[in-house]
């Protein structure tokens, strides 16, 4: 319905804008963005009809703007600039009220109750309803910000063109104006087309993004294909990481501070002297934080950690609500949740295993705590209903002194399971319903946890050194904790714990 058919101009003759292309269909939110000065606005005032065209036409619905009247061209399309720091003395009503211009035929013709009535509804949509009495001139930026948008849309235009509408607006209002305007856009057909500085908004609400760099395209299409760390940093000139984000299908980019020595910050290698282990826990504590990717019960998935606790529970523990009650835990014991990966077992925490091991330029150390009390066989079908979910039984640390690709992580965790099944082949440790081989056992967790210093590592698998020697490592720690296990049993007789 909006198309911009290879448009170029700018000021006194001076071309900012270059050949400008591309459509935008009804109902979808179009987003511009590019560094300062690359032309965005410039191309806005020419969309909007405000600025000449030196070449090319800006049509809706296959009709060129400058052949419609300014009114005409009101009714199909609202523009919300800038935010300009000269603002009249009118009430924030009169303000808004303003907007219904293009809706009335003369000078005198009177107020409607269809107009009062949507201006009163854009009011509340937009949160400005209580003070619509007050000046606008007493207001600060962020409900100017609101004040205008309403203005805009009381307009009731098919086309809503925004330039940085989300300036002067809190988290919470950036969000609340962007929800707004998505609505419009896909219940009622509003076709928005926003210049936003923000990527990563960009990335939540855009259906397609227009990327300018020094008045050119750079690229039109999807915000995944726009947001490309290449592209990205190649017309920002600075470096930006590329992220899923973490709730939705949704590219985020991640700014990197500094310079890269600043950012690794101070040199750490993880060996057995940082580790701390008594009955009721088995501590590591890093000076920085560590690249995690674990199944604890607190600190699961990926992210830095410092703290990496195992804690003993008893094989009784009730595990109802145990997110809850390890987070307290961690919490009563000094170590900060938000910095800690958390898991538990019912194992004696004396039967560990553990041992740094050297590569050419990296290290790697293990850690285990085996127990075999609820050995399965992982593929075993029709098995009997699980019984009560019971608290960890091998629990694998990973600590790596290198750098790791996210393959790595993934690989790492491959290779260290593949170790793991393996020892229990060789313990003969079986599945107690179907007496076939057990290849782990029901709670079992794992972390992989870097430096993401010194030497980068991009693969685990079995073919690299890492692999070789995280399966070596896993099998021997591994298989070292399960001896251990035994001999205690024996020498009890039964077993206390598991
Ligand atoms: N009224 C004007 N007269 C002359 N030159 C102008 C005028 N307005 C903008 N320019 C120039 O046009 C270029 C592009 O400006 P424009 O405001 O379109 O960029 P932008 O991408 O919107 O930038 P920003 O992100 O900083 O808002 C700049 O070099 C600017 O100096």
């Amino acid at each position: 319905m909006l198309k911009i058919e290879n448009v170029s101009g700018g000021y006194d003759g001076v071309k900012i804008v270059k050949d400008i292309h591309f459509s935008v269909g009804k109902g979808e939110f179009f987003g511009i963005l590019g560094p300062n000065g690359s032309g965005k606005t410039t191309l806005l005032k020419m969309m909007s009809g405000l600025l000449e065209l030196e070449q090319g036409e800006v049509k809706i619905d296959d009709i060129s703007i400058s052949d419609l009247t300014k009114k005409q061209l009101a009714k199909k399309m609202a523009v919300l600039p800038q935010l300009s720091p000269q603002v009249f003395p009118y009430t924030v009503k009169e303000t808004v009220s303003l907007g219904r211009y293009a809706h009335h035929r003369g000078f005198f013709q009177t107020w409607t109750d269809e107009d009062e009535d949507i201006v009163q509804k854009v009011m509340k949509q937009t949160n400005i309803s209580r003070f619509q009495e007050n000046s606008v001139m007493e207001h600060s930026g962020g409900e100017q910000q609101r004040i205008f948008l309403a203005q805009a849309l009381v307009q009731q235009p098919d086309i809503l063109l925004l330039d940085e509408p989300t300036n002067h607006l809190d988290l919470a209002y950036q969000k609340e104006l962007l929800d707004l305007l998505r609505t419009r856009a896909r219940e009622e057909g509003l076709t928005v087309v926003a210049i936003l500085h923000d990527l990563n908004l960009a990335s939540l609400y855009c259906d397609k993004i227009l990327l300018m760099d020094n008045g050119e395209t750079r690229a039109v299409a999807d915000p995944n294909d726009v947001l490309s760390e290449e592209l990205i940093n190649h017309v920002y000139q600075t470096e930006v990481v590329k992220q899923p984000h973490s709730k939705i299908a949704k590219p985020q980019l991640h700014l990197l501070p500094g310079k890269k020595s600043e950012r690794e910050g101070e040199q750490v290698k993880i060996d057995e002297n940082m580790l701390s282990i008594s009955p009721e826990r088995i501590v590591l504590q890093s000076k920085q934080p560590l690249k995690t990717v674990s199944s604890g019960v607190v600190g699961a998935g990926a992210g830095w950690y410092s703290n990496f606790v195992n804690r003993h529970v008893d094989a009784n523990y009730n595990c109802t609500n145990h997110r809850q009650e390890m987070r307290e835990y961690l919490t009563k014991y000094g170590f900060p949740v938000s910095q800690t990966v958390g898991m538990m077992t019912a194992v004696v925490l004396e039967d560990n295993s553990y041992r740094l091991y050297e590569g050419d330029g990296f290290s790697v150390m293990i850690v285990v705590t085996a127990g075999v009390g609820n050995a399965v066989d992982s593929s075993r079908v029709n098995s009997p209903a699980a019984g009560p979910v019971k608290p960890g039984t091998i629990n694998t640390w990973i600590f790596v002194n290198g750098k790791l690709t996210d393959e790595a992580y993934i690989q790492s965790i491959i290779t260290a399971t593949e170790a793991k099944a393996q020892v229990l082949r060789d313990c003969h440790i079986l599945d107690a319903v179907t007496k076939k081989q057990a290849t782990g056992t029901s709670t079992d967790s794992i972390l992989v946890a870097a430096t993401q210093q010194g030497k980068e590592i991009d693969y685990a698998g079995t073919a690299t050194e890492l692999g070789a020697i995280i399966g070596k490592g896993v099998y021997q720690e591994m298989k070292q904790s399960i001896q251990h296990y035994f001999k205690r049993k024996e020498m009890h007789g039964h077993l206390s714990s598991n």
